[in-house]
Parts: C-alpha cells; structure tokens; sequence
C-alpha cells in the first residue's frame, strides 16, 4: 500500500495517540536523558510493506515540540521530506511488526527492567510465575509461568534485530534488551501499553522479591 493512499485522518489519529503517550509515560519518568522511543502503525499490513509512526531520535521525550514523530516504512526510511532523524532504534521496531503484524511497540529504559534483565536475564530468559498481572498478556492459566526473552546489548542495532526472529515468543508480546530496556507491544495503542505496564509491573516486583529473600521472613 502506498503511504499516499493511507488517509490524513488515520495519520493524524496515530501522531494524536503518541503524543499522549509519549505525554503520560513522561510523566512516569520513563524517558530518562532521551532514553525510550514509541510507534503506532498506520495503513495496511503486508510483512514486506507496512508503514508506521515514530519518534524522532534524540528528543527529550518529556517536551511536546511539533516536530517529535516521523513517518517511516518497513525499511525505517522516511516516507516524507523531512529534516527528522527516526529513533536510532527504528530497525527494532521494523521487525517486531515485520514478524508479528501487530499495531504499536513501545521501548522504554527504566531502572527495574535494566537490573532484572542483568540480574535474572543471563539465561537468556527472564521467568516469572504466579504473578496475577501475567493475565494482561491474556494468559489465563493457574500459576502460569512466563519466560521473556533477553537478548544481548549490541551498539549496531541491525544485529539486534537481526536475532529477534530467534527469540521471539509468539505469546509474550515483549523483548528484554540487556541492561537497555523493553520492547513491548500489542494489536493497538491501548493493548501495547497494557502489555508495557504489566512487564513493569513484574519487573519492580521480582526486583522487590529479590531484596525480600534477604530479609528473614517473621
Ligand atoms: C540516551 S539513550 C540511548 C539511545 C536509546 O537507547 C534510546 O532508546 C533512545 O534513542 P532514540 O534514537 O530513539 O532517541
Ligand atoms: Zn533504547
């Protein structure tokens, strides 16, 4: 599909939703130093042709500028004239949807998903169990167990994407980047956000869990 043929209305729907998204992580602080970066796909969806939205690399995240989000295709390319750079983590995002067809992935640095990725993630997984917010990835099963993936820092972000196929878990809609950050997404806005705060969620308390087993318990 070309991007001409997607409309000014889904268009500007996509850039108001990362506008306040972009407003409302800010606000948890989850955008430290220019850390983080938000997409929504417009239009439709072939594996080889898809477009979507994205922020603009090295902005500070907690200011709304009219010049925070470009539009870029399954390459990472621009589809406008445009003196924006996209985020340096563009490719990243270009194969999670490539891969999954979903709809927004979200990236952002906080301290817990970077030590938990550091201090339970060397396996290449981090497992998490019995946690009730596992339910927003829609797996409803007792006790469930979840293993993300963590994959390795790499400073050439091709080679980061490059083993995404190798680690994706179909039913986790999120990837660890070692002592980075997270990917998270979801089929739209509202489920990627879901699923990045329930990955939050988890990370803040397996981190707590980990200070807890060393107090004694009363
Ligand atoms: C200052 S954080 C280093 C880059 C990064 O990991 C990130 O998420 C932000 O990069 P962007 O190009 O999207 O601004
Ligand atoms: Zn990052």
């Amino acid at each position: 599909m070309s991007f001409d043929n997607i409309t000014l209305e889904e268009k500007q729907q996509a850039l108001d939703d990362l506008r306040k998204v972009k407003t409302l992580f800010a606000e948890r602080n989850w955008f430290p130093g220019t850390s983080g970066n938000l997409s929504i796909r417009v239009g439709e969806f072939q594996e080889d042709d898809f477009h979507f939205a994205v922020t603009a690399s090295g902005k500070d995240k907690s200011v709304n500028t009219p010049q925070d989000f470009l539009f870029v295709d399954q390459n990472g390319q621009a589809c406008e004239t445009t003196t924006l750079k996209p985020s340096a983590e563009t490719l990243i995002h270009c194969e999670i949807y490539r891969l999954t067809g979903c709809g927004a992935v979200f990236h952002v640095h906080t301290v817990y998903n970077n030590l938990i990725s550091e201090w339970l993630g060397q396996t290449g997984v981090v497992k998490a169990q019995g946690i009730e917010l596992i339910k927003a990835f829609n797996i409803w099963e007792e006790n469930a167990e979840i293993a993300i993936p963590v994959l390795a820092n790499y400073a050439h972000i091709p080679s980061i994407a490059a083993e995404i196929p190798g680690v994706l878990n179909p039913e986790i809609p999120g990837i660890l980047l070692q002592n980075h950050g997270i990917c998270a997404w979801g089929k739209n806005a509202f489920e990627a956000k879901r699923h990045l705060e329930a990955f939050e969620f988890i990370f803040e308390y397996l981190y707590r869990g980990l200070l807890l087993n060393n107090v004694p318990k009363r």
